[in-house]
């Protein structure tokens, strides 16, 4: 929704169609045995000069780890064999394109890695031969690049190791899944005794200094293993009620909150839970989003020490996120100024779900559901994204504006965040099994999960299905929605009206777990807005309870029913609102006529914009473009209409005909699909302006009220203030709030 799809591009379903045949052709080498083209010397100094060019580029700022293509290769099912059922094999043992089902390798690396769509480096089994390990989605938050995973004498599993061809005929294991891999701490007795090194570390407080080192030195990873070794050192109690202590701050760090939790409630709680424990519980639960029971932990620690002042900030903080979940009430001028400082813009902001459910639909699987009769403009949802990848718009050469995800089998290319987003989405899920129910419940078409949860104790994330999840629910969004509005505005050469507006894209995208639950209908009744991370989801309309609340995923465009329905091809359906209903039924004939009789209106109201003169010809052309709906416009807005009668209207407006432009403006209103009571002129003093139904809620109306109001403030200066009411309400649903209202009002 709303993101760069440049799937229809020639060149890029030509590069499409290469890909495939690459893959086709790859095939024909599956059960081959590969060939090396260098032997082990060779192979390690080739590579070295590839850590070395990575390196400077990330000295000379034209690093990005995921520049080019990032291809999706076939699905693939993660392992969900133990260990133990699994049996050994060597590299020798490896063919070409396959995936060696029930087996595992033990390996180690033998040089430092190099980052880039993937994390690799050369490994070497225990008889020395070597290979290319390229392991993907291993880095989840942003920044966290800073540690090295595959370190040079790393020892590791792959399970059901998978030999991939790669670029010039050469090949390497491929590890798409977190669960796949497991690294082997020093020590581990599974490594095999060739590569065992004398251990200097041994006693539990020597891991655990050692594991101090390097939390200093924000090696997390390597962190949380010496603190693991160490608990597995035979400690004190209390030595181990320390070392989980720092464990679980090493966790925090790494966004592990499921984990900092779990070691923080399994260290003994008597006499009194220390205060650093219930910090870090506070921490975590907070990072968990659960904050009601945030709340309560920091309470008792605001009671047990009561001279902790950070505790106090902590529990005031998790208030005002438990204030918002709960409410729907949020400072959003604050939200915009922490959007504007913040990069990347993710807002510390709770999740609030307004009056709506999850049910099923009669055809479209299940949809989102008013559970009580709401108002235009009342809000929905206000969520925080459960992933965000931020994309600087006005980014340099290697920003992620320039990277594209290509799905070979989907036939699909985007460009921007997706596979930084399908990154953190897998990454969150590997280190918060609790959260994954939020993800993986998500539509996902036809693709087959595995049913298993967890394997070897770890979570067993099918990183294709989060794939699939992304290409289904993942929206593209502006920094915010009012950003994008001040941006188009200075582009506009017509004032506030402008066509076309609505189809923009955008690089920066994310999830958004409830609002994935919202079909699309052109003629829809919610509208969803963004101020950095967090979406909001306002009704268009008033909506009775148990209404069906729909948006578009494309906004609805002139180009008739054929061309439309192609965007909806990805999602797997064809729109059958009554927008789409009518193009079909009014055939390309009609639509085309429309077309052109709308490209002669737009030139005479350029006319009358600049001369003043043709209002006779604008009026018959409106008529006879009206003649081409067969529908009311209640029924079918009539989109090809709409803006012109606004501009025409704008244009009435400034030649001092008031009475005229309110006509106009009321008609654009009703072409849209309004029903509006007390608004005509000669006026009767008894009525009161009310819009009796709300119409189809493009990105101008609100400009349409204001004209209105400015209208009024001449010929009806009581109805004024009904009208800009009504550009708020417009306002709000169009961008999400409306205490900024007053400066685009004065715009
Ligand atoms: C983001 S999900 C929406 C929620 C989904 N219906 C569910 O069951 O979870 C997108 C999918 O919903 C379905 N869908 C959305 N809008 C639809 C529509 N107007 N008509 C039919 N199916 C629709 C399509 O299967 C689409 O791929």
């Amino acid at each position: 929704m709303d993101t760069h799809d440049v799937s229809n591009d020639p060149t890029i379903a030509q590069l499409i169609r290469k890909q495939q045949q690459t893959l086709l052709d790859a095939q024909f080498r599956a059960g081959q045995r590969p060939s090396p083209k260098n032997d082990r010397a060779a192979t390690i100094l080739e590579f070295q000069f590839k850590v070395m060019m990575t390196n400077e580029a990330i000295a000379n700022g034209s690093y990005n780890r995921h520049m080019g293509y990032s291809f999706v290769p076939p699905p693939y099912p993660p392992c969900v064999q133990p260990l133990c059922d699994l049996s050994k094999i060597m590299i020798d043992d490896l063919r070409l394109e396959t995936h060696h089902r029930g087996t595992y390798l033990i390996l180690r690396s033998v040089t430092a890695q190099s980052r880039m769509t993937a994390v690799m480096s050369i490994v070497e089994d225990e008889n020395g031969d070597v290979l290319l390990l390229q392991l993907y989605h291993q880095d989840g938050a942003e920044g966290e690049a800073s540690e090295d995973i595959l370190v040079e004498g790393r020892a590791l599993i792959v399970k059901e190791p998978y030999l991939k061809s790669t670029a010039n005929d050469g090949y390497g294991l491929r590890v798409d899944h977190p669960g796949d891999i497991i690294f082997l701490p020093a020590g581990d007795p599974r490594i095999p005794g060739c590569w065992k090194q004398e251990l200097q570390t041994d006693s539990a407080m020597a891991w655990k200094a050692k594991g101090n080192d390097f939390f200093n030195e924000s090696k997390f990873r390597s962190a949380i293993e010496c603190y693991t070794q160490a608990l597995g050192c035979s400690p004190t109690p209390e030595e181990a009620h320390t070392i989980k202590l720092n464990r679980s701050l090493a966790f925090l760090k790494m966004e592990q909150f499921d984990a900092a939790l779990a070691d923080i409630e399994s260290t003994p709680t008597t006499p009194n839970p220390s205060e650093k424990a219930l910090f870090r519980k506070a921490q975590a639960l907070y990072g968990l989003r659960r904050f009601r029971e945030c709340c309560e932990v920091l309470k008792v620690l605001r009671m047990e020490y009561p001279q902790n002042t950070t505790a106090k900030v902590e529990l005031n903080r998790a208030i005002r996120r438990l204030a918002e979940e709960t409410t729907g009430k949020y400072q959003f001028k604050g939200l915009h100024a922490e959007a504007a400082k913040l990069r990347p813009p993710h807002l510390d902001h709770a999740t609030y779900i307004g009056p709506v459910t999850v049910k099923a639909t009669e055809s479209r699987g299940r949809g989102l559901f008013t559970s009580q009769a709401v108002k235009a403009g009342d809000l929905l949802l206000c969520e925080k994204a459960f992933a965000h990848a931020f994309v600087d718009e006005d980014g340099s050469p290697s920003s992620d504006k320039n990277t594209m995800l290509l799905d070979v089998g989907g036939k699909t290319a985007v460009m921007g965040g997706q596979p930084k987003l399908i990154d953190m989405i897998v990454q969150k899920l590997y280190r918060n099994p609790s959260l994954a129910s939020s993800i993986t419940d998500l539509y996902h078409g036809s693709y087959e999960p595995v049913d298993a949860s967890h394997v070897d104790g770890t979570p067993a994330v099918d990183t294709f299905l989060v794939r699939r999840i992304v290409a289904l629910n993942c929206f593209g969004c502006p920094l915010s929605s009012r950003v994008g509005m001040h941006r188009k505005r200075g582009k506009s050469v017509d004032g506030r009206i402008q066509k076309g507006a609505e189809n923009d894209f955008f690089h920066s995208c994310g999830i958004w777990s409830m609002a994935s639950y919202i079909n699309h209908s052109c003629y829809s009744n919610a509208r969803r807005s963004f101020i950095g991370d967090m979406m909001i989801v306002r009704a268009t309309g008033d909506l009775a309870a148990d209404t069906e609340v729909t948006f578009w995923y494309h906004a609805p465009d002139l180009n008739g029913y054929v061309e439309r329905q192609k965007k909806f091809r990805h999602w797997g359906f064809m729109c059958d609102c009554a927008i789409c209903q009518d193009d079909n039924e009014s055939g390309e004939s009609l639509l085309a006529k429309r077309r052109s009789l709308r490209d002669s209106l737009e030139k005479r109201v350029r006319i009358f914009e600049q001369k003043g003169t043709g209002a006779a010809r604008v009026e018959a052309l409106l008529a006879a473009l009206a003649d081409t709906y067969r529908r009311p416009a209640h029924e079918v807005p009539r989109q090809a209409i709409w803006d012109l009668q606004a501009a025409f209207a704008r244009a009435l407006l400034l030649q001092r005909q008031p009475v005229e432009a309110v006509q106009q403006l009321l008609k654009a209103l009703a072409s849209l699909g309004y029903e509006i009571e007390g608004g005509n002129l000669p006026r009767v003093a008894s009525e009161a302006l009310v819009v009796r139904r709300w119409g189809l809620m493009s990105d101008n109306v609100a400009d349409c009220w204001l004209y209105l109001r400015d209208a009024y403030r001449t010929v009806a200066p009581d109805l004024a203030e009904r009208a800009e009411g009504y550009a708020r309400i417009s306002y709000r649903i169009v961008y999400g709030e409306d205490e900024t209202f007053e400066e685009f009002s004065n715009l």
